[in-house]
């Protein structure tokens, strides 16, 4: 905002620039009477962003005061937008009284929101987390650390690490924040589509930050927390509590605890990996069909948003994904120990279970608004209905399964002390209004004077009938009338004929064309005792409802523990219910580096083709990559896709779509998937998948699982194959991960035979009259052909240039014309099924260190130094050495 000149303003002007300068870069939407205003660049930038009118309003520095506001009443809508497009907001609330005041009534800003601190139901998902996140980075013993803390302040969570800076937008990934908060010196951390936040450098120093802590947990030291190895962590975790505290303006009660996330606690997914297995979103942005859509079968809110985050950190620990799946197992038993499926479907206890957890409201969120004293009143009619429900599904769940020891957990969190239950039960209306404001929210019986003044203020019917039939008999006027309207209050009404008749303590309120109205001593001051009964009760009623909240509100993390024990039981819920209906199994768990599975099918695509053909796979120490061919639309990806979903739905204690599975210890998966070029952010198709690449040999260790589809294909054939070889090698011998490797190179099918570890398996395909027929089956060895001219004729090229292409196909395969990928390895054409390996055609080679030298003379003169773009550059780099290490 330009400098301005205060004394040239108006006392109110001069009020709000002092707030503005409080709200910093937030929009500050100022309160005046219905609307809240918005002034000078906030008002453009807020006219733009919602389509306001913008307006004029009296002058600074001789310029119109640009203005746009919005009508208090549909300030929660603009909210949310502004809150979608990453925009944070301070809301300014008339707080004086505007009778009592001269100048311009107190203001106050009293609530800050920000993409990251939303509590506020209307406007969070329901089935999606919202976190905030700080990250800072330091120097600890010579080694960059960054410190990183977040927390969903919808629950309290409050969670802190310490990663090495290449880890951090892996990280940030997982935790998928939507307001970040970072050092104005370290704005680089900025993550697409997250909206940034910054803080002055000094709210992350130690002093500053652990200082913030200590008071805010009232404790001496961080010790309790564990964060002894994490100082930066804390200091990441100080400024995050210091910076959403102000946003609440509110002690942030119900963060009781902060808790240390070891990165090492889960199975590290790459923001590619994410992506590309579909877990939350498809590759085009959609919310389904993913991973997630498919399994949530849950009935409450929390449920499903506990599901969620489990499907982004899948589990290291055996121990936890086991306990998990042994919930799972019990969840489909049932007391008579009869299968489920042998049972009718009212009586089968998941679904007596699913039913009574349909009726919970989102507990977890209302916990927390009432710690933070903003719940409504119909929240706590909720809450109340809710407490309600809890001893029947208690008594499902420790009388109708076969092993209910398994739920003690879950069922000592289910305990909620009887007196919340009572009080809510006694102090809350049935159906209570929807603000406090409105009255009508505490019930009858709670409160005496409550309960008086409610009659005083509406028991009026019997004294004005009453008071009508003595005043005609008084008057002697028969068509006296007693009547009340807004603006006049209570009347007697008398037609004007016989207005000479009324007595003279009447006294004359209005003058109609046909009437005269009167107020009488008696009828007024019974108007001003109803009059103030009723604002008597409302007071009354505002008190009971702040007194009722002093009450609860220390139960709230009580209540927040029970909502996480239903969240936890009803995602449970969900994937015992996925697994009932589509014949899924408990995979063992393994400590070995190993996968098995035994008709394994693909959890989304099983559901949406008719027949889904199911495939094992087997890769362990002694064959550790599958190279997988196939023609296209065979079923490569959705294989190679299927195996890593598998995998990760076993770590996260899920059962799994086959027969049988054995899923050993994994620390990462990684994918490299057909890259999309990222122009954005300069980089071609080509650089993104060699990056993708490149990011695997560096971090990919034996307990990895690495998928890699058709990698070189960005690149001439050459370059490609050699890349690919060369790439697939080095997985094998240095990283020693498990490896699915898609390619159509198929000279990469004789990689076997130098590295036995590695094993060729292909999609089956099969020729009929009328064309291709995928198979979709696994089989060993690689594929004899690429059928590539069938699947074009499939996608409806036509069959004029099919007819040609088949014709040219005949007269290279009769002249015996080599392929530029066999000539690569200088070797004739040859049949590469296992059958019959390709180690003869390595005699045929040239000598490989003549050869490796000459090729790479030939290559660096052909480059045109002084024409080449840094990219180019580059490119060539990887090329030649590439070229060099594979010896051509
Ligand atoms: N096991 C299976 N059973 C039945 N249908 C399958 C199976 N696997 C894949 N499909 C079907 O085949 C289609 C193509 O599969 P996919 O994309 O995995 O092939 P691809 O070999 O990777 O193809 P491309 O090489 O062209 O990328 C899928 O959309 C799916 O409908």
């Amino acid at each position: 905002m330009e400098k301005q000149d205060l004394s040239s303003h108006t006392p109110m002007m001069r009020q709000y620039l002092a707030l503005k300068k409080e709200a910093g870069s937030h929009l500050l939407l100022y309160r005046m009477g219905d609307f809240y205003e918005l002034f000078y660049e906030d008002a453009e930038r807020a006219s733009r962003m919602l389509g306001l009118t913008l307006t004029k309003r009296g002058t600074s520095n001789g310029a119109p005061i640009p203005m746009a506001g919005v009508p208090v009443h549909s300030l929660e809508g603009y909210l949310a937008r502004l809150v979608a497009m990453g925009e944070s907001v301070a809301i300014c609330e008339q707080i004086g009284d505007p009778a009592a005041s001269k100048g311009p009534v107190e203001r106050k800003i009293v609530r800050i929101v920000t993409p990251g601190t939303l509590t506020d139901d209307a406007l969070l998902p329901s089935k999606a987390d919202r976190m905030i996140a700080a990250c800072w980075q330091t120097r600890v013993n010579r080694v960059d650390r960054i410190g990183l803390a977040w927390m969903n302040l919808a629950n309290g969570e409050f969670l802190a690490t310490e990663c090495t800076p290449e880890m951090l937008e892996s990280e940030l990934h997982r935790i998928s924040p939507a307001e970040l908060l970072v050092p104005e010196s370290q704005r680089e951390h900025a993550l697409e589509g997250v909206a940034l936040s910054t803080l002055p450098d000094w709210h992350f120093d130690t002093a500053n930050a652990h200082g913030v802590l200590l008071k805010h947990f009232q404790v001496d030291t961080l010790g309790g927390f564990g964060m002894e190895e994490f100082p930066a962590a804390a200091n990441a975790a100080g400024a995050l509590l210091h910076y959403v505290g102000r946003t609440q303006n509110q002690t942030l009660s119900h963060v009781q605890n902060m808790r240390v996330d070891q990165v090492s606690a889960y199975v590290v997914l790459d923001p590619v990996t994410r992506k590309n297995l579909e877990l939350t979103s498809t590759l085009a942005g959609e919310d389904s069909p993913t991973l997630f859509s498919t399994l949530d079968h849950c009935h409450t809110p929390m449920g499903s948003r506990m599901l969620r985050r489990w499907l982004h950190h899948p589990l290291r620990s055996n121990e936890q994904a086991s306990e998990r799946q042994k919930v799972i197992a019990t969840l489909l038993s049932d007391i008579a120990g009869a299968s489920a499926q042998d049972m009718p479907a009212a009586s089968d206890p998941l679904d007596l279970l699913q039913a009574s957890l349909k009726r919970y409201p989102d507990i977890e969120r209302i916990a927390t608004r009432l710690a933070l004293r903003s719940v409504r009143p119909r929240e706590l009619a909720s809450l109340r209905d809710a407490i309600r429900t809890l001893p029947d599904t208690i008594a499902i769940l420790s009388g109708r399964f076969a092993s209910p020891e398994q739920f003690t957990p879950y069922l000592d969190r289910l305990q909620v002390p009887e007196d919340i239950g009572g009080l809510l039960q006694s102090a809350v209306a049935e159906e209570p209004a929807q603000l406090i404001r409105d009255g009508g929210v505490i019930a009858a019986g709670y409160d005496e004077e409550l309960d008086e003044l409610r009659r005083l203020a509406s028991d009026s019917g019997d004294f004005l009938v009453e008071l009508e039939a003595r005043e005609r008999e008084r008057t002697g006027i028969g068509n006296l009338r007693v009547e009340y309207n807004r603006v006049h209050g209570f009347y007697i009404e008398v037609s004007r004929g016989q207005a000479d008749k009324v007595p003279d303590d009447y006294r004359r309120r209005q003058t109609l064309k046909n009437a005269e109205r009167y107020i009488t001593p008696e009828l007024k001051s019974w108007e001003d005792k109803v009059l103030s009964a009723k604002d008597r009760s409302l007071a009354r009623e505002k008190w009971l409802f702040d007194t009722l909240l002093d009450t609860l509100a220390p139960y709230a993390l009580l209540l927040s523990a029970c909502a996480a024990a239903l969240a936890e039981i009803d995602a449970l819920a969900a994937l015992a219910e996925h697994a009932r209906d589509n014949l899924w199994v408990a995979p063992e768990l393994s400590d070995g580096s190993e996968i098995w599975i035994e008709a394994g099918r693909h959890p989304v695509v099983e559901h949406s083709i008719e027949r889904f053909t199911p495939n094992d796979c087997e890769l362990h120490a002694q064959r550790r990559m599958l190279l997988i061919t196939g023609p296209n639309m065979g079923g490569k990806s959705t294989y190679m896709r299927q195996i890593a979903l598998i995998a990760l739905l076993a770590r996260v204690g899920s059962f799994v779509p086959a027969r049988n599975a054995r899923i050993g210890s994994i620390d990462r998966i990684f994918t490299r998937i057909g890259a999309a070029d990222d122009l954005a952010g300069g980089r071609s198709t080509f650089m993104m998948e060699m990056t993708e690449a490149s990011a695997i040999l560096a971090a990919s260790t034996s307990q990895s699982l690495v998928l890699m589809d058709e990698i070189g294909r960005g690149t001439s054939t050459y370059d490609g194959l050699a890349l690919a070889w060369a790439i697939a090698h080095r997985l094998l011998t240095h990283n020693q991960a498990l490896t699915l490797f898609a390619t159509h190179y198929f000279e990469i099918t004789r990689l076997p035979s130098e590295a036995p570890a590695a094993a060729n398996v292909h999609l089956a395909a099969a020729e009929s009259p009328s064309g291709i027929v995928f198979l979709h089956e696994v089989r060993p060895g690689a594929a004899s052909r690429s059928y590539g001219i069938q699947v074009a004729q499939r996608a409806g090229i036509p069959s004029a240039v099919i007819r040609h292409a088949a014709r040219e196909l005949a007269r290279l395969e009769a002249s015996g014309a080599p392929t530029p990928q066999l000539d690569l390895f200088a070797g004739p054409a040859a049949d590469t099924s296992p059958q019959a390996p390709i180690e003869a055609q390595d005699e045929c080679r040239p000598d490989p260190d003549t050869a490796s030298a000459l090729a790479l003379k030939e290559a660096l003169e052909q480059i045109d130094i002084d024409n080449l773009t840094p990219r180019q550059a580059l490119e060539a780099m990887y090329r030649l050495q590439a070229g060099l290490r594979l010896g051509l």
